[in-house]
């Protein structure tokens, strides 16, 4: 009833041309919003660690955290398809991790696919979990697991070598079965080849225009965060503002004793004597 979005669902928007639409969610309240604005895809981030968890990188976290958040936003979610990110060194270290890990995102925490990052290191993972019914959402270009290597969160691709790199692993990852690539932080040029060169859908993230979808952490979408405005990011609303606006007048409306009023109060049942209740009752036990 609810026209529940499919891996088939991703592949046809991207035979008929139609842009897919994805967000971050890491509880239960954003995921039924953005779930009910219609996205299609929703991603349990691991940049969880970084949003809520205040880490400096994704590195921290583990799997009984992105299994504690994937719970939750399964339980807010109707429609959408729900991809849950697979944690630093829960696939890195070999098949057999990454089928046990990536089982429990399914099975425990309800997620109906999974992504992890990287290219030719870890098409041995994606085949195997493919071939045990896992969907796998593929991650290239800035991986943020790889931060150290990266040398920071930065624009990945931008050389012949690197952008021909990068190609090819999509190519790959396509060949090893996953159902489609997020690509983050790449020029445009080289986001539309790779999204031409493929039969499954490119997401992009700093991407560009070209890619057969977008995706954005929602907090970033939301300008939660003052501090936080990389160049791919376009904030639609200022909530950081709005939310501090709100916070401060309830400070003020407490020490000036507007909140609550009456109407935010509880009354007594009309049976009870009022005025013997306000004089401290028939009760010994209390002072005065
Ligand atoms: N809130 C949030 N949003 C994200 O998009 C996000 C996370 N957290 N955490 C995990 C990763 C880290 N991401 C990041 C973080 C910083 C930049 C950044 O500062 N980029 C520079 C470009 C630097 C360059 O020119 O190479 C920028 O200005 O966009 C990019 C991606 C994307 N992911
Ligand atoms: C930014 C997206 C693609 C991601 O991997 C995350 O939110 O962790
Ligand atoms: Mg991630």
């Amino acid at each position: 009833m609810k026209n529940k979005i499919t891996i088939k669902t991703l592949i046809e928007m991207k035979e008929r041309g139609e842009k897919i639409t994805a967000l971050t969610a890491y509880d239960v309240q954003t995921a039924r919003l953005v779930d009910e604005a219609g996205v299609e895809l929703i991603l349990v981030g691991d940049s969880l660690g970084m949003v809520v968890l205040g880490y400096e990188n994704t590195l921290p976290v583990t799997m009984e955290e992105m299994v504690h958040h994937t719970k939750a936003v399964v339980r807010g979610t109707e429609r959408a398809l729900v991809i849950a990110d697979m944690p630093f060194m829960s696939y890195q270290t070999g098949v057999k991790d990454a089928l046990v890990n990536a089982g429990r995102l399914m099975k425990e925490a309800g997620a109906h696919g999974v992504k992890l990052e990287g290219g030719r290191e870890v098409l041995p993972q994606v085949e195997t979990l493919v071939k045990a019914g896992i969907p796998v959402l593929g991650h290239l270009g800035l991986t943020p697991q790889s931060v150290h290597q990266l040398g920071g969160f930065k624009v990945q691709g931008k050389d012949q070598l690197q952008a021909e790199r990068l190609k090819r692993e999509a190519k790959e990852l396509e060949d090893a079965g996953a159902f489609a690539i997020v690509l983050e932080c790449i020029p445009a040029i080289l986001a539309r080849e790779i999204s031409e060169s493929l039969t499954i859908p490119t997401i992009g993230i700093g991407a560009g225009p070209y890619c057969d979808g977008q995706i954005l952490v929602t907090q970033d979408l939301l300008g939660m965060d003052a501090n936080f405005k990389p160049r791919f990011v376009r904030r639609y609303v200022n909530l950081h503002q709005i939310i501090t606006q709100a916070v401060k007048e309830y400070i003020t409306d407490v020490k000036m004793q507007n909140f609550p009023d009456e109407k935010e109060s509880f009354s007594l049942s009309d049976s009870v004597n009022k005025t013997q209740l306000y004089s401290g009752g028939d009760s010994k036990d209390e002072n005065s």
